[in-house]
């Protein structure tokens, strides 16, 4: 497969370097070949497969934009950018592209937001509130993470009774810690996922787009990542 990394950040530099592992041919473009998406021409991005995004909430709505209007198929890893799904789907749909959006391309965090749901399902009626603390490096642009707010999701369409608060830290190069805790009078229950380095996203990341390269539509991570 051919593929383009957008980001050579912390991340992106871990996905080409996996991508390629995999036996890829693999492309990369940082911040300045790359200045508001200026390097995503629809020549240059047809010369791809797929195309992997590990930047920052604000290139990565340009960078959708520039490389699904020419009905590419996209990976995003970055998170923050939310608010603007809707059109982003919207545009894939449209131009018949792929796009396949994640807050945590880690197993042990799709994992996570399952056994969350369980929890807290398990736990209705027993007098249990629930909150989320997540740790990150101190360069993370957005706060809380998207991992958190995946999670929050999960506790309250499971039944946690309304909006769970999120409690968010920056120190050193923290990869990524979440917890979920649940406290009653009598108790605390803690779950726990912990990422030691950031290979666990680049591998996802990579195995997402092995999976997408022969699709069109959108997809979120929690929904397929059993397929992979
Ligand atoms: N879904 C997941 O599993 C994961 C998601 N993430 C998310 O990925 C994103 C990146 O994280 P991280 O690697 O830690 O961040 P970094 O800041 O280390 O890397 C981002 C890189 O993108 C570059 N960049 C900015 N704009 C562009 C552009 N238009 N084209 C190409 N490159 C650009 C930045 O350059 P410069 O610094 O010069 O601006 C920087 O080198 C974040 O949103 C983070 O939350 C991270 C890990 C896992
Ligand atoms: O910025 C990061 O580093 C990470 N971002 C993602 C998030 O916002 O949840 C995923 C992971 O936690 C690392």
């Amino acid at each position: 497969m051919r593929v383009l990394v957008l980001g050579v950040g912390k991340t992106g530099k871990l996905v080409a370097q996996v991508a390629a592992e995999h036996g890829h041919s693999v492309h990369v473009l940082d911040a300045k070949e790359n200045k508001d998406g200026a390097g995503l021409t629809h020549p240059f991005v047809a010369g791809f497969d797929v195309i992997i995004d590990f930047t920052a909430p604000e290139a990565v709505v340009q960078n959708m934009r520039a490389c699904l209007a020419t009905g590419a198929k996209m990976v995003i890893g970055t998170t923050g950018w939310y608010d603007k799904l809707a059109d982003m789907r919207g545009l894939a749909e449209r131009k018949g592209a792929a796009l396949l959006y994640g807050t945590n391309y880690s197993v042990g965090v799709q994992v996570m937001f399952q056994v969350a749901a369980q929890m807290t399902k398990a736990l209705e009626g027993a007098g249990y509130t629930f909150s989320i603390e997540e740790t990150h490096h101190v360069t993370k642009l957005d706060s809380p993470s998207g991992t958190a707010l995946s999670l929050a999701e999960a506790v309250e369409k499971a039944g946690g009774l309304g909006k769970i608060p999120i409690e968010a830290h920056r120190s050193g190069d923290a990869a990524g810690t979440h917890v979920l805790v649940a406290q009653s009078a009598a108790d605390k229950l803690i779950l726990t996922h912990e990422s030691h380095s950031r290979r666990g996203f680049a591998e996802g990341a990579v195995r997402a787009a092995e999976w997408l390269s022969t699709r069109t539509g959108c997809y979120d991570f929690r929904d397929v990542w059993m397929k992979l």
